[in-house]
Order: C-alpha cells, then sequence, then structure tokens
C-alpha cells in the first residue's frame, strides 16, 4: 500500500546532481540543471512546473529513454542503463499499439520475455482491467475506433496491467474530460491501495498533484532545478474530501504562486531572447 513512507523507507530512486543538455542549431540548450532527488520506496512524487521547463526530460532519464550529460539516475544504487519492465511507463501522447486490438494491447506487456504471465492469468488481468476502465464492450476494437479518452483509459490499462515497480506518468489525465479525469485518479489510488508502487507523476493541475501525491516537487522555469519540495499532509487511503479540507486550500495557494512565479521568469527569459 503506498502510504506516507516515512523516513525508513529505501531510497529506491536517487537523481544525482543532474543536468541534461540537447544540442540546438544555436549550440547546447540545457534542460535540466542540478537536479538532486531521492524518491523512497512506496512514495508518490508529483512535479509541476512551468510548460516545456524540462519535467518530460526528467521522467525520461529514470524511463531510460534520454541518458544525462552529468551527473547520474541512480535505480536501488545503479546506474539507470535503459528502459525496463520495472518502470511503466504513461507518456502523455496515447501509449497504445495501433495494430493491435483493446485485449491485445493490454496483453502485451504479460508476454514479453521477462516478464511472462500464464496464459490463463494473463486473461484474468485483461478481463480486470478492461473492466475497470470502461473497455470491455471495445474489447476486440482497434485504437482507431475509440475516443481519445478512451485511448488513453487503454494506455492507463496497459501500464497498470503488467504490475511495474514504478509508475511514471507524463500528464495521464490532461487528455480526458473532468469526470473521467476524477475517475482515473480515484483508480490510480486504489491500484496503489493494493500494490506497493513508487510512483512519479508529472502535472500541470496543482490539485491533481495534491490530491494524490505524498510529496510535490515544484520545479523553475528552464532550465529545470528544484525549486522547492512540499510534503503533503494527508495519509493514504485517501478520498475525495481531502479537497475540502483547509489545508489543501492553503497548499493550492502556496503552489499555484509558486507556479506562476515561475512562469513569469520564463516570460521573461522569452523577452531577453527576443531583444
Ligand atoms: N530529445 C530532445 N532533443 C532536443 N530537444 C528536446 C528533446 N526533448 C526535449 N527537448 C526540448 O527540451 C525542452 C524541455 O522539454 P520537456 O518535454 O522536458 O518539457 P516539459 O516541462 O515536460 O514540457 P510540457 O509541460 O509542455 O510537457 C523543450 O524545449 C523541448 O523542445
Amino acid at each position: 500500500m503506498t502510504t506516507d513512507p516515512g523516513n525508513d523507507a529505501p531510497v529506491r530512486v536517487s537523481f544525482r546532481d543532474v543536468r541534461v543538455e540537447f544540442p540546438t542549431a544555436h549550440g547546447p540548450m540545457r534542460v535540466l540543471d542540478g537536479v538532486s532527488l531521492d524518491i523512497r520506496q512506496g512514495e508518490f512524487v508529483s512535479v509541476i512546473g512551468p510548460s516545456g521547463c524540462g519535467k518530460t526530460t526528467l521522467m525520461n532519464i529514470l524511463g531510460g529513454f534520454v541518458q544525462p550529460s552529468a551527473g547520474q539516475v541512480l535505480l536501488d544504487g545503479r546506474p539507470v542503463q535503459g528502459p525496463g519492465p520495472d518502470r511503466g511507463v504513461i507518456f502523455q501522447e496515447y501509449g497504445v499499439f495501433p495494430w493491435l486490438t483493446v485485449r491485445r494491447n493490454i496483453a502485451f506487456g504479460l508476454n514479453l520475455s521477462g516478464n511472462k504471465v500464464p496464459r490463463q492469468e494473463q486473461q484474468a488481468i485483461v478481463e480486470r482491467y478492461m473492466g475497470l476502465m470502461g473497455l470491455k464492450d471495445f474489447a476486440d476494437h482497434y485504437p482507431k475506433h475509440l475516443s481519445g479518452g478512451m485511448r488513453q483509459r487503454l494506455a492507463l490499462a496497459r501500464a497498470y496491467a503488467v504490475r511495474p515497480q514504478f509508475l511514471l506518468m507524463d500528464e495521464p489525465f490532461g487528455a480526458l474530460d473532468a469526470q473521467t479525469r476524477s475517475a482515473m485518479q480515484d483508480l490510480l489510488l486504489e491500484v496503489l491501495q493494493t500494490e506497493n508502487k513508487t510512483v512519479m507523476l508529472i502535472t500541470h493541475s496543482v490539485e491533481e498533484a495534491i490530491y494524490l501525491s505524498s510529496r510535490i516537487v515544484v520545479v523553475t522555469a528552464r532550465p529545470a532545478r528544484i525549486r522547492t519540495v512540499i510534503d503533503v499532509p494527508f495519509g493514504y487511503p485517501r478520498a475525495e474530501d481531502v479537497h475540502e479540507d483547509p489545508r489543501f486550500a492553503q497548499l493550492r495557494a502556496q503552489i499555484r504562486e509558486l507556479v506562476m512565479q515561475e512562469y513569469a521568469a520564463q516570460a521573461r527569459q522569452a523577452v531577453r531572447l527576443s531583444d
């Protein structure tokens, strides 16, 4: 179960003075700078900051898709070498295979070598997630016949089905309508209740970050540095009524202010660049 893991839980992820630069026509562009952060077993860490500041890049390093230009990211003490089935990644864009039906998309990760699940168990898992995501009636449909929101639910089902130890989620609910978004947030909390996962979520929604996380990392305008890390004072299991807690509103105001300051810094940078 994901609860406040306290300081006794082992550190699973360690960003150590990470810098990332991408080559551009005008020279290297620094996207992350001096990022150091430990994430313990069972923590739910959200990252919030201005658009384009480097949040996805931060997640991509942990996912093993991007190598740091300097510094290290350690997973259980070992440098991340590349992607692996221990880390389930949900991208902003729908992470589904267009050539596979709903059922086969969900089963895909259960057939990979190193992670193979017996056929009967596979069927049970696929049925469970189709049910939870409201996709049962579309089991044999291809993604092109699903709505955008349904495709995103399919991407979530695929990631949850393999039961990865880590969930890396980049704006996973951004494309959903408000009602589905809220249902998907609750479903995620439910999944975390039964499976002890460590989660990193990137979101633009301050409410979502507070509702789901145990810690919130606010990052600066590009290059992203850690501006501050905020402990969320609510335990788990967490229910909708935390939205009414006065501390929720205080936290929301505090984080909004920080994010707005970083958007303002980003706008000032843009003006300087155009001078
Ligand atoms: N592989 C890459 N090569 C070159 N530039 C890249 C690469 N990946 C990201 N960038 C650039 O790095 C900057 C940060 O991108 P990133 O996607 O990490 O930001 P973000 O904070 O996740 O943005 P958003 O909130 O809008 O999703 C952007 O200017 C982007 O264009």
